[in-house]
C-alpha cells in the first residue's frame, strides 16, 4: 500500500462500541496513549466502523475495561506495526519517549492532538516537534480543537470542524477522509507550519465574542460615568446633595438601556454601510474592506449582548419600587403633597407617557428573546431560509423601531426642556437617539424605489456599466456577503 493511504475501513461493529473483536485481519487505526482523549477517539472510531488498536507503555495497566470491547490493547512496538495511521494522545513533553519507535513508525501517518500550553510559545509548534523527531513519518495536526468529551458524544454542530493541516498532501487527505468518516468537517488548514495557530486556537477564549464584549464594555463606561457626573456628581458639588446612593441601581439602570440600544443599532450599521457600498460601486463582486467584514461576521455577538443587557435593564426596572430609597422619596412627595394641599396629583400626559413607554420596553423585550432564540443554531436549522430571514432581518429592524420609540417615549418633551440641561449636559437618552435614528432613516432610504431596484438588481449579480454576467461563486470574492446577510431586499439579517 502507497505510504500515507488508508484502507478503507470495514464497518465491524455498526456503529456499537460493545460490538464483539474486529477482524484483525482488516488495517487498524492506531493510538498511542490510553488517556482521555484516547479513549474517547476509540470509542468515536470505533462507533464509526473502524478497527482500533491502542499501545501503551504498560498494556496491562493500560486501562483495557475503558475502552470499547472492540479495541485491542496492546503494547506501542505492536499498535505502530499494525497500523498505518496512527494518533499520537500524549502529551508533547512525552513524544521523546517514543524515539524507539522511530523505524516502526517510518512511512506511516502520525496524527498529532495536542493543543499549545500556552499562547504566544517563541517554539516551533508541537507538531513541528513531532516531525523532527520523526522525520520519515507524515504529520498531520488535526482533532486537537475537539475536546474529548465532544468526541465521546458525537459530531454536533458547533464542534464538528476539523482543522486539519500537514505538509503532506495524501496524509492530510488520509485523515480528512478519516474525519468524514467520523462524521466531522474537515477544514484544510495548509501546510505544517500553521499547526501553531491550530494548537493556540482552543486556547482563545471565545475570540468572536472578544470585539462586541470589548464594546458593550466600553458604551457601558461611557454612559455610567456620564450619568454618574450629571446625576450624582454633580448635584453634590453644585447644591450639596447626597445622591451617591443612586451608584448601585439607578446609574447602572440608566446605562444599561443605553448600551442595550446602541449595541442593537451597531447590529444593523454594517449591513446598511454593506448596502451603501454595493449601490455606489454598482456591484456586489468586490470585497468589503476586512473591518467592515469583520463586523458584519460579529453580528449575532452583537445582537446577544445587546439582548442581555436589555434584560437586565427589565429586571433592574421592575426592582426599582422595591427599594428604600423610592419608598422614602414616595412618602416624601405624598407628605408634601398634603402641605400644598393637593389632593389629585393625577397628570394625564405623564400617565399615557408611562403607559406607551412600558409598553414600547416590553414588546422590544419580547421581540428580542424571539431573535435571540431563532438565533440559536437547533432553532434556526428548523426554520426555512426565508423564515430565518424573515424573523432575523425585518422584525430585527422592528425591534430596533419599539426600542428607540421606547427611548423617545422616555424622553416625551424633556429633550427640549431648558431645565434639563444641568450645566450643559443633556439627559443621557439625547446621547442615545441618534445612532439608531440614523440607521433607521439609512434603512427608510434604502426602501427608496431608486434605491431599492438598484440594490436588487446589484444582488441578482447585475454590475453598473455592465451586462449580466455569470461569476463563479469561487470568483466572487466576499461581495457576496450581501446575500448571505441579507433577504435580497436590502434587510441585513440580525444575529446572523
Ligand atoms: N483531553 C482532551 O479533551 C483533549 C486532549 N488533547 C490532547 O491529547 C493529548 C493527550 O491528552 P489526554 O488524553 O487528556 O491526557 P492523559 O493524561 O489523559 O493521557 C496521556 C497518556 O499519555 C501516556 N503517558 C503519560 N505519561 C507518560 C510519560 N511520562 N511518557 C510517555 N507516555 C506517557 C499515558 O498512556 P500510557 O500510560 O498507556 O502509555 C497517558 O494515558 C494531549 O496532547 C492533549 O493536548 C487534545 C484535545 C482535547
Ligand atoms: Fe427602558
Amino acid at each position: 500500500m502507497p505510504k500515507g493511504e488508508m484502507k478503507k475501513p470495514l464497518l465491524l461493529c455498526s456503529g456499537d462500541p460493545e460490538s464483539p473483536l474486529p477482524d484483525p485481519g482488516v488495517p487498524a487505526v492506531g493510538i498511542l496513549g490510553t488517556g482521555d482523549f484516547s479513549r474517547s477517539l476509540a470509542a468515536r472510531l470505533v462507533a464509526s466502523g473502524h478497527r482500533v488498536v491502542v499501545g501503551s507503555r504498560n498494556p496491562r495497566r493500560g486501562g483495557r475495561g475503558l475502552f470499547p470491547a472492540a479495541v485491542e490493547v496492546t503494547s506501542q512496538q505492536e499498535a505502530a506495526a499494525h497500523a498505518d495511521v496512527l494518533f499520537v494522545a500524549l502529551f508533547p513533553e512525552h513524544y521523546s519517549t517514543l524515539a524507539g519507535l522511530r523505524g516502526a513508525l517510518a512511512g506511516k501517518v502520525l496524527v498529532d492532538v495536542s493543543n499549545a500550553a500556552e499562547l504566544g510559545r517563541g517554539r516551533p509548534s508541537n507538531a513541528e516537534q513531532l516531525a523532527d523527531l520523526f522525520p520519515e513519518s507524515d504529520v498531520v495536526k488535526a482533532f486537537n480543537v475537539i475536546s474529548a468529551w465532544a468526541l465521546l458524544a458525537g459530531p454536533r454542530d458547533g464542534s464538528r470542524q476539523v482543522l486539519i493541516c500537514s505538509n503532506s498532501g495524501r496524509a492530510k487527505n488520509v485523515i480528512m477522509e478519516l474525519s468524514r468518516s467520523m462524521g466531522f468537517v474537515p477544514m484544510d488548514a495548509g501546510r505544517l507550519s500553521s499547526a501553531r495557530d491550530v494548537e493556540d486556537a482552543p486556547l482563545r477564549l471565545f475570540p468572536s465574542w472578544r470585539g462586541p464584549v470589548l464594546c458593550a464594555l466600553g458604551l457601558f463606561l461611557f454612559f455610567y460615568t456620564y450619568n454618574f457626573v450629571r446625576g450624582v456628581l454633580l448635584p453634590y458639588l453644585v447644591k450639596g446633595q447626597n445622591l451617591f446612593y443612586r451608584l448601585p441601581v439607578e446609574t447602572v439602570n440608566s446605562a444599561l438601556p443605553a448600551v442595550a440600544l446602541e449595541m442593537l443599532a451597531l447590529v444593523y450599521l454594517p449591513g446598511l454601510l454593506a448596502a451603501l457600498l454595493q449601490l455606489r460601486r454598482g456591484t456586489k463582486y468586490q470585497r468589503f474592506p476586512d473591518w467592515l467584514d469583520r463586523w458584519l461576521c460579529q453580528r449575532k455577538q452583537l445582537g446577544l449582548v445587546s439582548f442581555f443587557c436589555a434584560a437586565l435593564h427589565a429586571v433592574y426596572s421592575l426592582c426599582l419600587p422595591m427599594r428604600r430609597s423610592a419608598r422614602y422619596r414616595l412618602l416624601n412627595a405624598a407628605y408634601k403633597q398634603v402641605q400644598d394641599k393637593v389632593e389629585n396629583s393625577w397628570v394625564e400626559e405623564e400617565v399615557w407617557r408611562m403607559e406607551l413607554y412600558l409598553s414600547f420596553g416590553i414588546l422590544a423585550l419580547g421581540v428580542m428573546a424571539l431573535l435571540a432564540i431563532t438565533s440559536l443554531p437547533s432553532v434556526g436549522n428548523a426554520l426555512t431560509w426565508r423564515e430565518f430571514t424573515f424573523i432575523q432581518s425585518r422584525l430585527g429592524y422592528v425591534a430596533l423601531t419599539i426600542a428607540t420609540l421606547h427611548v423617545l417615549t422616555f424622553g416625551w418633551n424633556r429633550a427640549f426642556d431648558r431645565a434639563q440641561y444641568a450645566l450643559y449636559l443633556p439627559p443621557s437618552f439625547v446621547l442615545e437617539l441618534p445612532l439608531p435614528c440614523t440607521v433607521l432613516l439609512g434603512r427608510l432610504g434604502l426602501t427608496l424605489p431608486c434605491a431599492a431596484r438598484r440594490l436588487a438588481r446589484i444582488r441578482r449579480g447585475w454590475e453598473s456599466g455592465r451586462h449580466l454576467r455569470f461569476q463563479p461563486p469561487s470568483e466572487a470574492g466576499n461581495g457576496d456577503a450581501p446575500e448571505d446577510v441579507s433577504d435580497g431586499g436590502g434587510n441585513p439579517a440580525m444575529f446572523v
